[in-house]
């Protein structure tokens, strides 16, 4: 049954509640003679001595011990054995005390609702607990009853059987026509009815079902139980009896038949008991059903009461009132509309309230995610800067102590040096004193020093003047030798040019000697030059062995030493080569071992740098530029030619054939020269990779021919220059070269010695001169002798393996230096002398 808690109580309970509202002031649960609380806790300690309540508990206590429900239901089980099964499925409290309120529904006895006891309204629960009380002390009377009536029945069996009579059930049937076997009969079924007639209640009626499963099970005949049932049923009040309790009393009525030993009993009583079982199902469902039905109506009716109550009202009013109301109403539904509206955008609110509170927590918890990772960072920052403070204090405390240490070491020097100082002063004071002595000796000194000062200073300004005077006449005297040094020099550049223009006059060969500096690789610190001097003097001697060969002097026109730039060399060639312009022939060649330098000087290391060029490429530039300063007065026509001279046979570089006369090339500028010089040193490259180093084997010969004519005079100019780099002068051993090697070999120094001869006999003013010994003497015919200008450079190498070398080309070249040629003439034909030729040639 379902108890609401604020309704009213009052078709079977004794209280009645209007809710907890206006709850009337508690009465005290002594007034309701229930007894008092005292003899409840002592019927409650009877009951369940391991309750142990004290007597002066209060209603507070008594509800806490009460509210889980177990004493209760411990109770009602007492009273009716097993109608609450407290072994499975119970929870605590709620549960129990729900299934104790729905079995004392059951058995219509007197109860609380659940809220009483929850909400400590003790009056209700105690009563109840009064009422079951009761009830238990009824039953225990009733039981004991019961016990004597067995009691006597057993005696009367007693008695029986000692009277021989057989012990069968019949025996012991009481029925109407049998009580006087059976005197106790009456008295039994008086008592029992007695004892439950008294009890009109559903609880009552289950006990006398207990009671007469009980005569059945000891044996009753029939006829006497069916007279007792009757009896028993019209005694009892069935029409008050729950239903369920009906179906029990039924249910036990044939579990006792099902218990017999009659089989056809058996049978019909558990077909029966189906039967009772299917309608007692239906009966609930019913039941069920009809209570729902029934709070519907209760419902329903409540509704329309109220509903006929208001139409009453309607009814009673007048028609401006109905209209009034219905205005109302219709303001009513607008202003319903109007929250309605509100209530929407409320909820449309809420909705963007839930939204935000759902981004704002999803914030939040970034937020708390980062402010964990933060922690985390902080924490973990902390410990390192703990760690740090840690180990930054304990370095402190380190240097703390090292200071103190220090401190104390200062404070010990401190008061040394106090010492030292005091044991000073005492010092320095004696040599203040001594000092005063001194300085007083000092200033009467430095007062005689000063007197003596003032004379020496008369004496010094006398001199001064004396002096100047004396400097003056040295300076006259000096002005007078510096312009005498100045024409010293002048006269010295003088005597130079002199002795050029005797030399000149002369027909001396010049002689330029170049050393070459050490290459890479070479040891140099030991060298065979010793000295060179200012005017062309040489000193050479060995140094790998000193005592053997004395130093040797040689005295030609210049020697360049080992840092001499080629601007150098070409400046002191120059005034020579500029002759051809005038119609002189020149010829240079150098002369020298095998990698003395004489390449170097002709022609230079490389042609693409101008600080680089030799001798060759810086004659033909300053040809060109004299020339072209010229062009006023003279016009000239260059041509070139180059040939190699092998194995005494000539070669013209410039074509690549093997010819008597090599081809001529007019040359206009530089380019052109450099070109053109590009192809003869490629030609010789070629040469020299086929014939394995044949430059060095082979002599080289640049000749430019100058043809100017006088633009005034018509007078004819013609100069050669012969630029020649001679193949290595060095001696060949003949028992160490065979062949091939041996041929070039004596085809040089067959060329060389040809040479030698040519000069020589110049320089004896032979009659016949040996030109034609060899082709580098036929080549160079119209530069050697007759009238020609010559320019021998001499190449040394500074090893002191070379000095043999060395010394005989000195040697060679000190001879050469000697020999006079006669002055040099001009090849100039004068325009009347060359008409004539033409007129002459022309009549031929
Ligand atoms: N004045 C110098 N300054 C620097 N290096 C030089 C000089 N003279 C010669 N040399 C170097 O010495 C080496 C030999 O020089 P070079 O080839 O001119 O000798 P060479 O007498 O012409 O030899 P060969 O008879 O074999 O032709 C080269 O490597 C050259 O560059």
């Amino acid at each position: 049954m379902n108890v609401q808690p604020q309704r009213k109580r009052n078709e079977m309970g004794i209280y009645a509640r209007f809710g907890s509202i206006a709850r009337p002031k508690e009465p005290r649960f002594e007034d309701n003679g229930y007894g008092s609380v005292k003899s409840l806790v002592e019927w409650l300690n009877n009951l369940f001595p391991y309750l142990n309540l004290p007597s002066e508990t209060t209603e507070e206590e008594l509800r806490d011990c009460l509210i889980d429900g177990t004493i209760f239901c411990s109770i009602l089980n007492k009273l009716r054995p097993g109608v609450i099964d407290m072994r499975t499925g119970f929870r605590p409290s709620a549960d129990y005390l729900k299934r104790f309120l729905d079995a004392m529904d059951e058995m219509g006895l007197l109860r609380f609702v659940l809220e009483d006891i929850q909400q400590g309204y003790m009056l209700p629960v105690l009563q109840c607990l009064g009422t079951l009380k009761e009830h238990l002390e009824n039953a225990d009377i009733y039981s004991r009853k019961r016990w004597e009536v067995r009691e006597v029945e057993l005696s009367n069996r007693v008695d029986q059987s000692q009277h021989g009579s057989s012990l069968n059930l019949d025996n012991f049937v009481v029925n109407g026509e049998d009580k006087k076997k059976n005197p106790n009969k009456d008295t039994y079924q008086h008592g029992l009815i007695s004892s439950v007639s008294s009890e009109s209640s559903p609880f009552l009626l289950l006990d006398a079902g207990n009671k007469l499963s009980e005569m059945l099970k000891q044996g009753f005949y029939a006829e006497f139980l069916d007279d007792n049932i009757k009896d028993l049923i019209k005694s009892i009040s069935v029409d008050n009896a729950s239903t369920h309790v009906l179906f029990r009393f039924l249910n036990q009525i044939l579990d006792e038949s099902i218990d017999k030993k009659d089989e056809h009993a058996y049978h019909m009583a558990r077909m029966l008991k189906q039967v009772v079982q299917v309608i007692e199902q239906r009966v609930y469902a019913q039941v069920e059903n009809l209570k729902d039905q029934n709070n519907l109506c209760s419902v329903c009716s409540g509704k329309y009461q109220s509903r006929l109550k208001v139409l009453e009202t309607l009814a009673s009013w007048s028609t401006e009132e109905i209209e009034a109301l219905f205005s109302h109403l219709k303001q009513i539904k607008m202003d319903k509309t109007g929250i309605e509206e509100k209530v929407r955008l409320k909820e449309k609110d809420l909705t963007n309230l839930k939204e935000e509170k759902r981004s704002l927590e999803n914030e939040n918890s970034a937020l708390k995610r980062e402010l964990e990772t933060l922690k985390r960072i902080h924490e973990e920052h902390c410990l390192q800067i703990e760690t740090q403070a840690k180990e930054t204090n304990q370095a402190l405390e380190k240097k703390t102590h090292d200071l103190e240490c220090y401190l104390m070491d200062s404070n010990k020097r401190v008061k040394q040096l106090e010492s030292f100082s005091e044991s000073k002063l005492e010092g320095w004071k004696k040599k203040e004193e001594t000092f005063r002595i001194f300085l007083n000796n000092h200033q009467r000194a430095l007062q005689e020093l000063r007197t003596a000062y003032a004379s020496v200073k008369q004496e010094v300004t006398m001199t001064k003047k004396r002096y100047g005077e004396e400097f003056y006449d040295l300076g006259v005297e000096l002005e007078g030798v510096v312009h005498a040094a100045d024409n010293y020099h002048s006269v010295l550049v003088e005597n130079r040019k002199l002795y050029n223009e005797v030399q000149d006059l002369k027909g001396n060969i010049r002689v330029y000697c170049r050393v070459r500096p050490f290459l890479p690789g070479q040891c140099k610190k030991l060298t065979t030059v010793e000295h060179i001097g200012e005017n062309g003097e040489l000193l050479v001697s060995n140094p790998t062995k000193p005592g053997k060969d004395k130093n040797r002097i040689f005295k030609f026109n210049k020697v360049f030493g080992q840092a001499a730039s080629q601007e150098e060399v070409f400046l002191d060639t120059r005034p020579l080569i500029r002759t051809v312009l005038d119609g002189f022939n020149v010829c240079i060649f150098a002369y020298g071992q095998t990698g003395s330098g004489k390449t170097y000087t002709m022609s230079g290391p490389s042609i693409s740098s101008k600080e680089d060029w030799g001798v060759n490429y810086r004659a033909l530039h300053d040809l060109f530029h004299i020339a072209q300063n010229r062009k006023g007065s003279m016009t000239y026509e260059i041509g070139v030619q180059m040939v190699e001279i092998y194995n005494e046979q000539v070669r013209d570089l410039l074509t690549c054939h093997a010819v008597p006369d090599a081809s001529m090339h007019q040359v206009t500028s530089t380019e052109d020269v450099l070109e053109l010089m590009n192809i003869g040193l490629m030609n010789r490259a070629v040469s020299a990779t086929a014939l394995n180093e044949r430059s060095s084997r082979s002599h080289s010969i640049i000749t430019i021919h100058v043809r100017g004519v006088d633009l005034e005079s018509g007078t004819l100019l013609r100069g050669n220059l012969h630029l020649v780099d001679l193949a290595g002068s060095e001696r060949v051993d003949r028992s160490e070269v065979t062949g091939e090697r041996l041929r070039e070999a004596q085809h040089i120094n067959k060329s060389l010695s040809a040479l030698g001869d040519v000069i020589f006999a110049l320089a004896q003013k032979s009659q016949h001169v040996p030109y034609r010994n060899s082709k580098l003497t036929q080549v160079l015919q119209s530069s050697l002798g007759g009238q020609a200008k010559t320019l021998m450079f001499v190449q040394l190498n500074p090893d002191p393996d070379s000095y043999s070398e060395t010394l005989s080309t000195l040697k060679f070249a000190e001879r050469v230096s000697g020999v006079e040629l006669g002055a040099a003439k001009s090849n100039k034909e004068g325009r009347d002398i060359r008409e004539l030729v033409d007129q002459v040639s022309s009549m031929l």
